[in-house]
């Protein structure tokens, strides 16, 4: 392995790697939150692999794209089966994310109630509200699209986007933690269904103790997994 290897591990990038860092690859456990030294390896490493990972599905194509987004819409029904009076979270596709919002005309169609999560506030969980295609959108954080008006829902199903994801269904998202931290703080936890395409798979994510796995993940080539 070389300081370019993209695969490379937490430090790797040092000429000395911290000593523990061999432990952590194939840790089972999740690592010591009270290691503070540990915890800036990962996160760094983290921010590299996002790094790599939304440059590369950024580079398939538009139409590739929409066909896998349907494919995994497909897996999704599968999962779920009749989401008639089931409140399912979505997201406005962002960065190459998949797209689903022909699913969600079909999910209000069949009596699925769809809502949009939005970030209140750095650091604090996300909320969701209440979505159906043409409600008015207004402009969230980052520039992504939150419902105006939508009344504040919890979410029975949570479809969440992934930058990678890992064997152990953990979820390396785009470095806010707000999926973890609304995870938590949810009074009953949904079913939580990670979605992306293969190329997204990675052997780790080095989970932490904040780290909470999705009950199962969907890509364009299986189902529920
Ligand atoms: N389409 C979509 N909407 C979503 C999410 C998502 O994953 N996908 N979210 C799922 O959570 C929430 C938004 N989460 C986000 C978290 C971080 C950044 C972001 O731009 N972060 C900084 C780095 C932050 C840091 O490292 O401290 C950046 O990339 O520059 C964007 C959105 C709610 N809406
Ligand atoms: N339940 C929680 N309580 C407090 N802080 C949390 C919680 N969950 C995550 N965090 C913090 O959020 C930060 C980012 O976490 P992480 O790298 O896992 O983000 P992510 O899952 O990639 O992002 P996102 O969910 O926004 O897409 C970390 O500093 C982490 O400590």
């Amino acid at each position: 392995m070389t300081a370019d290897d993209p695969d490379e591990k937490p430090g790797a990038t040092y000429a000395s790697p911290p000593c523990f860092m061999h432990e952590v690859e194939g840790l089972a456990e999740p690592t010591n939150p009270a290691d503070p030294v540990l915890w800036a390896d990962v996160r760094r490493w983290r921010k590299a692999k996002r790094e790599r990972l939304i440059a590369a599905r950024l580079e398939i194509s538009a139409d590739r794209r929409a066909e896998m987004s349907a494919r995994i819409a497909e897996g999704i029904d599968a999962a779920i089966g009749s989401p008639a009076g089931k409140t399912v979270s979505l997201y406005w596709p962002f960065r190459g994310e998949p797209d689903l919002r022909g699913w969600m005309a079909s999910l209000v169609a069949r009596g699925g109630r769809p809502a949009l999560p939005v970030v209140i506030e750095k650091g604090q969980p996300l909320v969701f509200r209440a979505y159906r295609p043409g409600d008015r959108l207004e402009k969230g954080v980052w520039n992504i699209p939150i419902p105006a008006d939508g009344e504040e829902v919890i979410p029975d199903v949570v479809i969440a986007p992934v930058v990678g994801v890992d064997p152990g269904n953990y979820r390396l998202g785009y470095g806010g933690g707000f999926f973890d931290r609304t995870l938590a703080a949810l009074p009953r936890k949904p079913l939580v269904i990670g979605v992306g395409y293969e190329m997204q798979r990675i052997p780790t994510i080095y989970p932490q103790p904040h780290d909470i796995p999705m009950s199962l993940i969907v890509t364009e080539a299986a189902g529920p997994a």
